[in-house]
């Protein structure tokens, strides 16, 4: 556990960058600090590994005093991941990742054996080991970042905006990655971000700061959407926080009408019988979707997947009401597809009634403040974070 005693920070020139912040990330779990540009998110962080100190209180880990461990050993239990990764331009990837065990002593091989382990449980192709990161994409950077930040399989993890110098797709798959990757290894993370939606997302519990460096609310994502403590929380979780919290309201309950199907491969003249307003949901052998078909403008002789909409996204049931509003609207016959764990087709839901149920929860969150404003700063900031490169 990471605990944060009254701890404030003010640099030489005045700046109040926090103040008295009392907070305890736990162990194993993602703790998320976002807030508004300049409150106080990357000070709190690097004050973990003294690459600020503070100005008073205590910062614990594992209730080991921080402030008295030497700065080095400190940090070697620590893995920091920031944005743009900080990697080092004149190491090839695999030189990167083993930069910690060879510091740690580890011999050539061994160190590079390791690079390699991790390189692949990050996901990057062993190909790219011997690449330049100048010759690498942006979140394959980051990938690199990761991987280097775990080389030393440290306890404790900080991330500063880790994925915000990557396009919205990939830093989707690297976010996935990451949580795939935490169910694992378990790490004690405190993550950095500016966005809302990245700390819902993978945040056990966030840490929402104001300017001044003042903590408005510690909580866990669906608390936090649900009951913002004031208006900068409500404003900073945006308008849209009913929608968002959503992603937390389980789908189960709500009715799943049954679907007309018909397989790959059958007589058209058999989906046109089935097709309720011209439109048949084709599944497979096992009864999984495979796609629309719009029977009415087909003029083959058969059902191929060649000729399916597959627009539109499939809901599982043991997923969020967020997943089935989402295929309800993402479907171009307005049913969204429900299927099992397994992937087998249960039936279709209308947005109709998903619509319901979010005013049901909307009207759970109506008692708070309104949102007046959506939140969100410019990640701006890290350009100091850079310079100071890997911090191992
Ligand atoms: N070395 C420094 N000297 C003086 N003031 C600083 C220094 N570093 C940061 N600050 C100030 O402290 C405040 C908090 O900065 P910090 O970088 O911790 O915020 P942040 O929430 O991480 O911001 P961002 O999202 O823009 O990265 C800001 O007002 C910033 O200008």
């Amino acid at each position: 556990m990471i605990e944060f005693e009254s701890v404030s920070k003010r640099y030489p020139d005045g700046t109040l960058a926090v103040d008295e912040l009392d907070l305890r990330a736990p162990s194993g779990e993602i703790t998320v600090f976002v807030g508004p540009s300049g409150c106080g998110k990357t000070t709190s962080l690097r004050m973990v590994n003294r690459m600020v100190e503070p100005t008073s209180g205590r910062i614990l880990i594992d209730g080991q005093d921080t402030g008295a461990t030497n700065p080095a050993q400190l940090r070697r239990g620590i893995g920091y991941v920031i944005q743009h990764a900080g990697l080092f331009p004149h190491r090839t990837v695999v030189d990167n990742v083993a930069t910690v065990p060879y510091l740690l002593g580890w011999n050539r091989k061994k160190a590079r054996g390791h690079a390699m382990e991790l390189l692949e449980r990050v996901g990057l192709d062993a190909h790219l080991a011997s690449r330049y990161p100048a010759q690498l994409s942006g979140g394959q950077q980051q990938r690199v970042g990761v991987a280097r930040a775990l080389a030393a399989d440290p306890p404790v993890m900080l991330m500063d905006e880790p994925f915000s110098a990557v396009d919205p797709v990939v830093r989707e798959s690297l976010q996935e990655e990451f949580l795939r990757l935490q169910d694992e290894l378990d790490k004690t993370i405190i993550f950095v971000t500016h966005d809302i939606d990245e700390a819902v997302k993978l945040g056990d519990r966030v840490a929402v700061f104001r300017a001044g460096g003042h903590l408005a609310q510690f909580a866990e994502p669906k608390d936090l959407l649900e009951h913002p403590a004031d208006e900068f929380v409500a404003g900073f979780v945006g308008k849209d926080r009913g929608y968002r919290a959503l992603s937390f309201t389980p789908a189960e309950g709500i009715a799943i009408e049954p679907e007309p199907t018909v397989r790959l491969g059958v007589p058209i003249r058999d989906a046109r019988a089935a097709a309720s307003d011209g439109w048949v949901l084709v599944v497979d052998d096992e009864q999984r979707p495979q796609g629309w078909l719009d029977a009415r403008g087909s003029n083959q002789d058969a059902v191929s997947a060649d000729h399916l909409n597959r627009a539109g996204t499939v809901a599982t049931v043991t997923g969020s009401l967020r997943t089935v509003l989402d295929a309800a609207l993402s479907s171009p016959t307005g049913r969204g597809v429900v299927a099992d764990a397994q992937g087998r087709l249960l039936g279709t839901v209308q947005a109709g009634p998903v619509l319901a149920r979010v005013d049901q929860v909307n009207g759970r969150t109506r008692g708070n403040p309104a949102a007046n404003s959506t939140g969100g700063g410019s990640g701006a900031g890290s350009a100091e974070a850079e310079r100071e490169g890997a911090g191992q």
